[in-house]
This record gives structure tokens, sequence and C-alpha cells, in this order.
């Protein structure tokens, strides 16, 4: 791939409107939903092992964050990830703080297994799949992109998935291909769930192009980026933040995408 129209799949995006079924966690619920609604998409926060592999199945996509965990979530999440591999229906991974006890390290390992088409994390948790001590303090990231970069692709190789590393500037690979996305704001990490609602966004892209999660992931982190470096100018602090996120991400169109987008392909 030499090139990538992001303002294309933004438009297909918004004309679909996806119905993303997100299993995410309680802090993350209102802003991921609320993050989605404004971008164009349809979430729909469905979790309960009896309903969550049904739901799979008629969903255009679904992601599955770990952050707040119990034995019934873990199930939830199993059904809903057996479904959508039944039936062909994309799903994101985002493994919240994996390193930080065993339990959760066991859960995000059995559901990594279960095959996600796209694995989304801050740097710290893409880099602690490797083995390796991770710098992340709970959810909250304390290394570089820079440092998870040899894992993504490892990953990604070894997985046949996309694995998108977020933080300053994001890198994206499906083992062959890599981009990095710039833009966003140091405000960013200061909101929390954030990184949990763009997982939540990688959901809807890749429901939609489905032919090519990496482009998908590529498009949902730079409509991102370029809603946070908007919202970033007019914000004094991340309260304001987080209401002119959603008043940007609503507003953005297709044609701005294309101008503003930070994507790097190498
Ligand atoms: N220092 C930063 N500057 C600009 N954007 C950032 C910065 N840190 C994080 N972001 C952005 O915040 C979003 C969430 O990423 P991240 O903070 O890595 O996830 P998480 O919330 O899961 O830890 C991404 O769009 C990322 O690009
Ligand atoms: C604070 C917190 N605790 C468990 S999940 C969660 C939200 C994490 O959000 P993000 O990974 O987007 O920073
Ligand atoms: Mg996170």
């Amino acid at each position: 791939m030499t090139d990538i129209a992001p303002e294309k799949i933004f438009e297909k995006m918004r004309s679909e409107t996806p119905l993303v079924q997100c299993i995410t966690n309680y802090v993350a619920m209102n802003i991921a939903a609320n993050v989605l609604l404004s971008a164009g998409a349809s979430p729909a926060m469905i979790h309960a092992e009896e309903e969550a592999g049904d739901f799979a199945k008629i969903a255009s996509a679904l992601t599955i964050n770990i952050g707040t965990l119990s034995p019934q979530w873990i199930a939830g999440m199993k059904a809903a990830a057996n479904g959508a591999n039944e039936a062909g229906t994309p799903w994101v991974m985002d493994p919240v703080a994996h390193f930080a006890t065993p339990y959760r390290a066991n859960a995000a390992l059995e559901i990594l297994n279960l095959g996600p088409t796209i694995l989304r994390g801050n740097a710290s948790e893409i880099l602690a799949f490797s083995g390796a001590t991770s710098g992340g303090k709970g959810v909250d990231s304390g290394d570089s992109v820079e440092a998870a970069e040899a894992t993504a692709k490892t990953l990604a190789t070894e997985r046949s998935m996309v694995v998108a590393v977020t933080g300053e500037k994001d890198f994206v690979t499906d083992g062959k291909r890599v981009a990095r996305i710039s833009g966003g704001s140091p405000m960013m990490p200061q909101i929390t769930a954030m990184g949990c609602a763009l997982t939540g966004l990688v959901g809807a892209f890749s429901g939609v192009h489905r032919d090519d999660p990496f482009e998908a992931t590529v498009t949902a982190l730079a409509l991102f980026g370029v809603a946070g470096a908007r919202a970033h100018k007019s914000a004094s602090g991340p309260g304001s933040f987080s209401v002119q996120f959603l008043d940007q991400l609503a507003a953005i169109t297709p044609e701005d995408l294309k101008k503003e987008a930070g994507i790097e392909l190498q």
C-alpha cells in the first residue's frame, strides 16, 4: 500500500452507521458510547454471557476491553468473541493493564488466543505481551510507543492481526505495513477512558472497512488525532477538553480529515 484514503473510509462509516457491540469497563461506558455517536456509529453495550454471542453475530463489529474484570465479564467476553468468530464479525481487543495481576494476565491471554482482528493498547500494554517488564502504572502507560514497536510487529506477524500502539505518536502494523499517526493532545491521557473510547471507534471503522483492518485502524486513529488536536486549541483543561472533543468528532467532515490527518505510511 502506498496510499490510504481515510476520507472515503470515514464517509462510508458515517453513511452506514455501523452497529458496534462494546464490551467495555464501567468507567468507559458513557464516554465510549458518546464518542461512537459523535463520530457517526451506533454503540450497544452488551456483555451478558447469555446474549453476547448472539449479539456479536448481528453487530457490524465487536470490541472487548478488559478494564473492570470479574468472572461473569470474562464469560461474556469469550461468548462474544466466539460468536464474532462464527459469524465473521471483526473484533478489537483492548488489554487494559493486563500485566498488573496474574488474574488479568491470564484472562487477557485467553481472549487473545481467540484471535482478535485488531489489538489496540497503550505502549506498556503492548510491550508487556513480550514478557518484558513494562513501566505501566495500572491502566496508565509508562513506556514510549517506540519501545513497543518490535513487540507489535512480532504479535501482528505471529497472530495475523493488526496491532495498534497508542501514545504521543501512534504506531500501527499488520506485520508488513507500518503507519505512524500524529495529532492528539497531551491532555488526552489526563482524561479517563480515552483509549477505551478509541478502541470502540476502531471497531466502528473495522465494521465498515472489513477488507482491510489495517486501513480501518489507521483511519480511526487519525480521526481521533484530528479531533484531539482541534479540541486542544479551545480547551482550558481536561474538563472542557472532553466536551470540545465530542463536538469536534461530530463536526469533522471527511474533507477535513483528508486535509488534517497526520498519517505517515512506511
Ligand atoms: N502525549 C500525547 N500527545 C498526543 N496524543 C496522545 C498523547 N498520549 C496519548 N494520546 C492519544 O490519546 C489516545 C489514547 O491513547 P493512550 O493514552 O495511549 O491509551 P490508554 O488511554 O488506553 O492508555 C490516542 O488517540 C493517543 O494518540
Ligand atoms: C481507570 C480505569 N480503571 C479500570 S478501567 C479504567 C479506564 C481506563 O481507561 P484508559 O485505558 O482509556 O485510560
Ligand atoms: Mg487503555
